[in-house]
């Protein structure tokens, strides 16, 4: 069936789907599948004023939010970090945020984009 023009995924949000896929591979026990629930974590919505997760970055992606990669990586950055400032060092959530950052962080470096070609440009 042909695609009508709204449903046509544009080349960057099937970029974009791709490069989500790779980051929740690093994210096996789903720490940063859903928004993160007060019921769990105590006042987390006091401390933390832009939570963000992966499934909001998937919506996003959906509506065509992402207007440049660099969102998408701001938001990624984004949830990372709010688990590094609500949960203390050491603890599991943490651990898991920081080794998530670095993991995709090395995943969306030029050298391993470039092969995309301009599709970022
Ligand atoms: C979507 O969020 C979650 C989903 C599931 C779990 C979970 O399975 N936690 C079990 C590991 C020990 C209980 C934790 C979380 C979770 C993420 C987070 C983050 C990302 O800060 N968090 C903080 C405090 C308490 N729980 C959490």
């Amino acid at each position: 069936c042909v695609l009508k023009a709204s449903q046509k995924r544009k080349p960057l949000s099937r970029l974009l789907e791709q490069l989500l896929r790779n980051l929740e591979k690093r994210d096996p026990n789903q720490f940063f599948a859903w928004p993160v629930n007060d019921n769990f974590a105590p006042g987390y919505s006091t401390i933390i004023k832009k939570p963000m997760d992966f499934s909001t970055m998937k919506q996003k992606i959906d509506d065509n939010e992402y207007k440049s990669l660099n969102c998408f990586i701001s938001d990624f950055k984004l949830m990372c970090n709010n688990a590094m400032k609500y949960n203390k060092p050491g603890t599991v959530y943490h651990k898991a945020a920081k080794r998530l950052l670095h993991a995709g962080l090395k995943q969306l470096t030029p050298q391993k984009l470039r092969p995309l070609g301009d599709i970022l440009t």
